[in-house]
């Protein structure tokens, strides 16, 4: 079995995962005690039946009367409706505690989630991630619902149980215990194997969600660089492992129910053979040795419930640890925060290598000043993206500093204005109505204010001709909007967010030539009077601009206005020339 990808996210121990747990429940202590002393009830009501059958067995050879009878018949009916309401409770109050305690965890897990740094996001994987926030939250949740309250119904059955044998004569007591040592050996050989092996399980769950994410994400790459086969053979790769790990867990669980049958017998035979010596020695009766038998038949339930169930919470524990793990994985410390000065972007020595050794940034010196409008040109692979995503924070320099009015990015405050808005190719509709949509830049904003923004950008006509204009919902399975509407739509959250800078990455490539000047004329409009970096495909964009950087190898080769760099004859009037010969 190997071990986890390098580079995948933390997994907690289990004593991690165990300090997590109490933490998180220690602030429902009243609903777990309401919880368990639900299930004594239930536990002491489950051992009705078997003691008043034992009782039966006696009254019917002494010659008891009906009357015994009938009072013996309701006790066992009185026992059941109040071990059934008893149940009920244990298992209700139990979810009012562990509902909520798994809520925060799965805020904290998100949380972490949401502020993991690009890079680190990239070498772990999305498919891990994600497989994180819905396979293994979604296990945890449902042996929360179900694994456990059973599995907590069934250690109550077993110790009352256990109880109740010794309570009727401690040598059928001790017979009981007697399967004790099969079961021990049982456990003894499956639990070493099985712990490993659910997170291999999981392990290659992971894998192959990210193997099949990475597929469909980069589908049009993979097929365009020829490394669709080969990205076919790694998703069947990771299928075969997930599929032969899943394989070798139910074999084991298979050999382990083997075991766990072969205790039930042995104990049984125990509790009869005992029994037997004891009515001959008159040291019992024959209605005891009914009841001992009835209790610990009625074990075999509850024991074969842990022994299942321990395999699914087990593999949820497997999963608690991965959320535990990604929970409680190290924060960078969070800067002090610092009021900027102005809307200046200052870069200082920025280099950035996203595979050690290979930069694709080298020490860029570049400044912007407030208000002004600087477009990035250069050839594909030249470093634009990378160094936009550096200068909106998104991703951490390997090297050298970003300052924003003369404060570390990262500690930039702006009077509580967002200090920089980022618009990139990527544009998701939020599921919601288009007012949603454009009120997470600005909750306040009122409708009048969201149409003259929309009129602004040019998007109103469009808007208020969807079917229910503002309040069209939009995104998965409602009205589907273009990329061109969806980028329009983020491009009009900028002047509502009113940041202080603003960082478009191909933020109007998403249309046709009609179109991608519509969405010029927002990306104006959103950046006017805003200190802008805009990563420029078409060169109007960068002739717009106050000023154009001409990037190349990972450098800033050239700097200046539109006009003088046609003019000095680089780099940039070549692709301007290039560009106007189109
Ligand atoms: N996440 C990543 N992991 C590894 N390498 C990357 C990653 N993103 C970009 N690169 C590499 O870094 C270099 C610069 O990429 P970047 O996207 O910044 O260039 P660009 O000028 O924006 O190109 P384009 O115009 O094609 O978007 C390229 O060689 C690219 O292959």
């Amino acid at each position: 079995m190997s071990g986890p990808r390098p580079g995948a996210l933390p997994t907690s121990t289990g004593a991690e995962a165990a300090r997590t747990a109490r933490r998180l429940l220690g602030g429902h202590r009243r609903a777990l005690a309401v919880s368990a002393a639900a299930f004594t009830v239930a536990g002491l009501a489950g051992l009705v039946a078997p003691l008043v059958l034992g009782r039966i067995v006696d009254l019917a050879e002494s010659g008891g009367t009906t009357s015994s009878l009938v009072v013996a018949a309701a006790l066992i009916a009185v026992a059941a409706v109040v071990g059934a309401v008893a149940t009920t409770v244990a298992v209700t109050w139990l979810a009012r505690a562990g509902e909520p305690a798994l809520a925060e965890l799965r805020e904290e897990v998100l949380d972490r989630a949401l502020h993991l740094d690009a890079g680190r996001l990239e070498e772990a994987g999305a498919g891990d991630l994600l497989s994180r926030v819905g396979d293994d939250v979604r296990l945890v949740q449902e042996s929360l619902r179900d694994a456990v309250p059973t599995l907590m119904t069934s250690v109550v059955a077993i110790v009352f149980t256990g109880a109740g044998l010794f309570a009727l004569d401690w040598r059928l007591g001790l017979a009981g215990l007697g399967a004790v040592p099969a079961y021990v050996w049982a456990l003894r050989w499956y639990l070493p194997q099985s712990g490993p092996r659910y997170r291999a399980e999981r392990e290659a769950n992971g894998e192959r969600a990210e193997a099949l994410v990475v597929g469909v994400h980069a589908s049009g790459t993979l097929r365009a660089h020829g490394l669709a086969a080969d990205h076919q053979r790694r998703v069947e790769a990771a299928s075969w492992r997930a599929a032969s790990v899943g394989i070798d867990v139910v074999g084991l669980f298979t050999r382990f129910g083997n075991r766990t049958n072969r205790a039930e017998l042995v104990g049984l035979l125990l509790v009869l053979v005992v029994g037997f010596l004891g009515v001959r020695a008159d040291a019992v009766t024959v209605g005891e040795v009914t009841a001992a038998a009835l209790l610990f038949h009625r074990l075999f339930n509850p024991v074969g419930a842990v022994v299942f169930l321990f395999d699914e919470v087990q593999s949820a524990g497997a999963s608690l640890t991965r959320l535990v793990g990604l929970a409680e994985m190290p924060r960078p410390a969070a800067p002090a925060p610092r009021a900027v000065a102005d809307a200046s972007l200052r870069l200082r020595g920025v280099g950035h290598s996203y595979r050690e050794g290979r930069p694709v940034l080298v020490a860029v010196d570049a400044d912007v000043a407030p208000g002004e409008r600087v477009a990035v040109v250069g050839a594909t692979g030249a470093g634009k993206t990378t160094l936009a995503a550096i200068a909106a924070g998104h991703l951490r320099p390997t090297t050298g500093t970003v300052e924003l009015g003369g404060v570390p990015l990262d500690a930039a405050q702006a009077d509580g204005r967002l200090p920089v808005a980022v618009v990139t190719q990527e544009v998701h509709t939020y599921a919601g109505t288009v007012r949603d949509n454009l009120t997470l830049a600005a909750p306040d904003a009122d409708d009048a204010r969201l149409v003259a923004v929309l009129d602004a950008v040019g998007a109103r006509g469009w808007v208020e001709a969807l079917p229910d204009g503002l309040d069209t919902v939009v995104g998965d399975g409602a009205h589907p909007l273009t990329p061109a509407q969806a980028q329009h739509l983020a491009l009009a959250r900028v002047p509502l967010a009113d940041p202080l800078v603003v960082v478009l990455d191909e933020a109007t490539a998403e249309a046709g030539s009609a179109g991608a000047r519509d969405l010029e004329r927002a990306a104006a409009y959103a950046t006017r009077g805003r200190t802008t970096l805009t990563v420029a495909h078409r060169l109007t964009q960068a002739a717009a601009a106050d000023r154009v950087w001409v990037m190349a190898d990972g450098r800033v080769v050239e700097s200046g206005t539109h006009a003088d760099l046609v003019a000095a004859g680089g780099t940039y009037a070549d692709l301007w020339a290039a560009w106007s010969r189109r």
